[in-house]
């Protein structure tokens, strides 16, 4: 087991849901957090949850999609609050319907989010971790990239590509003592799960984005020689 005070995470879709209990449960830690978001009164929210515990934040909004914005909202962050121990890949969106319902405008924002999105997000931090011979890298999936669904096309296809490009990641970056970790959840109580009528968000029986962020750092403490590959979390009714 390692300690985690002290080290600096960069979360996406930090202003909300798995994103933002995630930054609270790190901060509880100890963990420095830097929050990535589209929308800054969120993200400053959050941030200001966050001083209670008496660590270091920094905001910094960007769409995740945008290669240049994630770019320099990474850089941002590492100015602020200087090297990136821990990246969690977490923005993401969903669009559930028919496979010719969903536009092919709809199809591409999804790809670009929740593929693109992760992919340009690592691409800014890695180089940095590599140099470094260590790093956390969490790359939030779920069951639909696992096991498709009548209306879960777009999003099925997005979550499939997450974990081909996080476990070859893996695969790649491990002798350099670096982790890369694939979670697949099913469904968690956010907001995006009650958008999509997934469910009524009852903490007895569906999972909790608190649930999420405890896995997280339950992980994060186990000793460096090891590493989470994945994990699928899943509540009693899935
Ligand atoms: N809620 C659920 O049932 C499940 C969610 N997931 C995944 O967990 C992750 C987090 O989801 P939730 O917290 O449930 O969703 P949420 O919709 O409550 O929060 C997502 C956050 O990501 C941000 N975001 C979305 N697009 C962005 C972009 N282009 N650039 C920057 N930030 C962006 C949003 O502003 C929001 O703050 C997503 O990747 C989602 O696919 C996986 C399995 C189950
Ligand atoms: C939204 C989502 O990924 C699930 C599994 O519910």
């Amino acid at each position: 087991m390692q300690k985690i005070e002290g080290k600096v995470a960069l979360i996406t879709g930090a202003g909300r849901g798995i994103g933002r209990a995630t930054a609270i449960a790190f901060a509880k830690e100890g963990v420095h957090v830097g929050l990535v978001g589209r929308t800054p009164e969120n993200l400053e929210r959050v941030a200001e949850e966050l001083q209670q515990y008496g660590v270091k934040t920094a905001t910094a909004a960007a769409d995740v999609a945008d290669i240049d914005a994630i770019t320099s909202a990474v850089e941002s962050i590492r100015n602020a609050l200087g090297p990136i121990d821990i990246l969690v890949n977490n923005a993401g969106i969903s669009k559930f319907g028919n496979f010719m319902d969903l536009t092919p405008e709809e199809w591409t924002n999804i790809i670009n989010v929740n593929v693109n999105g992760l992919y340009y997000t690592t691409r800014a931090v890695l180089p940095e971790m590599l140099e470094r011979e260590t790093g956390d890298i969490i790359n939030i999936s779920s069951t639909a990239g696992q096991k498709g669904g009548p209306v879960t096309s777009a999003y099925s296809a997005s979550k499939a590509a997450v974990n081909g490009l996080s476990e070859s990641l893996m695969m790649e970056v491990r002798k350099k003592n670096i982790r890369v970790t694939t979670l697949t959840p099913s469904t968690v109580a956010t907001d995006m799960a009650v958008e999509l009528n997934l469910t009524d968000g009852n903490p007895e029986k569906v999972m909790q984005p608190e649930d999420m962020a405890e896995l997280m750092v339950a992980q994060l403490k186990l000793n460096p020689r090891v590493v989470l590959k994945n994990a699928g979390l899943w509540s009693n009714n899935p």
